[in-house]
């Protein structure tokens, strides 16, 4: 089954006067680790947030673990990203009153399926940080005491909790040196292998691609066409 099946998705931000995205296809199977690329200001985050459910295709079809994301609204939407996505945010989104534990423990908390699956939560957290190599010592410290490298790997065990089906990650290693960003996607990898998760992994990186299995440069498969200017603007546009 395919996880993510894309057909005619258009989107456009307010204001603008050309899609954001017009992509025709896109087909990702189960446990596929697929890097998207495309330079800043291509619509990565755009699509992410689309295949997230936090937007919604202007037109098209957005199919996600065979539900159609464009059938369910905002309420339904939350709680199916919350039941089967593990979301790893550009600038983490960790709750800085909260400790690394609690962190990671969050989604069982908005997902009673996420928190079937994980089991023991505190025991399921612990795990996933001593699998990322977080010292134990910092588990239940403020995440704002770690630095920018350890809170992704909060960020990361946060994501897979309660193994949901598909990750999806914006950027997450933009703050990494070379060697730490690719233990760092080693770990990611090996756990969802381990737990049967597809991977999307957007970047503007392009020495990240090879870590991977399939890449799609972003601004291959969005064909976005501009729309019809209104008639006066026409005119104007057509004198020399
Ligand atoms: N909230 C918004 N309101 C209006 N336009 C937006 C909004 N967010 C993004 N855009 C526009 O959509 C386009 C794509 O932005 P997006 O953030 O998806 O790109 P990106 O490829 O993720 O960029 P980056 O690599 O810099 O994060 C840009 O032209 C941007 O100006």
């Amino acid at each position: 089954m395919n996880v993510i099946q894309l057909r005619d998705l258009c989107y456009r931000w307010p204001g603008q006067t050309r899609d954001t995205l017009a992509i025709a296809e896109l087909q990702v199977p189960q446990g596929e680790h697929l890097f998207i690329r495309g330079a800043s200001g291509s619509g990565k985050t755009t699509l992410l947030n689309l295949l997230a459910g936090i937007l919604i295709p202007a037109s098209g079809s957005l199919a996600i673990l065979g539900k159609d994301m464009g059938n369910m609204n905002g309420s339904a939407r939350d709680r199916f990203r919350a039941d089967h996505m593990g979301v790893i945010f550009q600038q983490f989104n960790l709750l800085p009153y909260l400790s690394v534990l609690e962190n990671v423990q969050l989604p069982c908390h908005f997902s009673a399926r996420r928190k079937q699956q994980a089991g023991d939560m505190q025991a399921s957290a612990n795990r996933l940080l001593d699998h990322l190599g977080l010292e134990e010592g910092l588990r239940h410290r403020s995440v704002t005491d770690l630095s920018v490298g350890q809170q992704q790997r909060v960020a990361v065990a946060r994501a897979l909790i309660g193994s949901p089906e598909l990750l999806i990650a914006d950027e997450p290693t933009s703050a990494l040196d070379t060697d730490t960003r690719n233990g760092f996607l080693d770990l990611l990898f090996q756990e969802a292998e381990a737990q049967g998760s597809t991977i999307i992994f957007v970047s503007h990186d392009p020495h990240i691609a090879s870590h991977f299995p399939r890449v799609v440069d972003l601004t291959e498969i969005n064909t976005p066409h501009p729309s019809p200017l209104p008639q006066g603007e026409r005119e104007q546009e057509a004198l020399p």
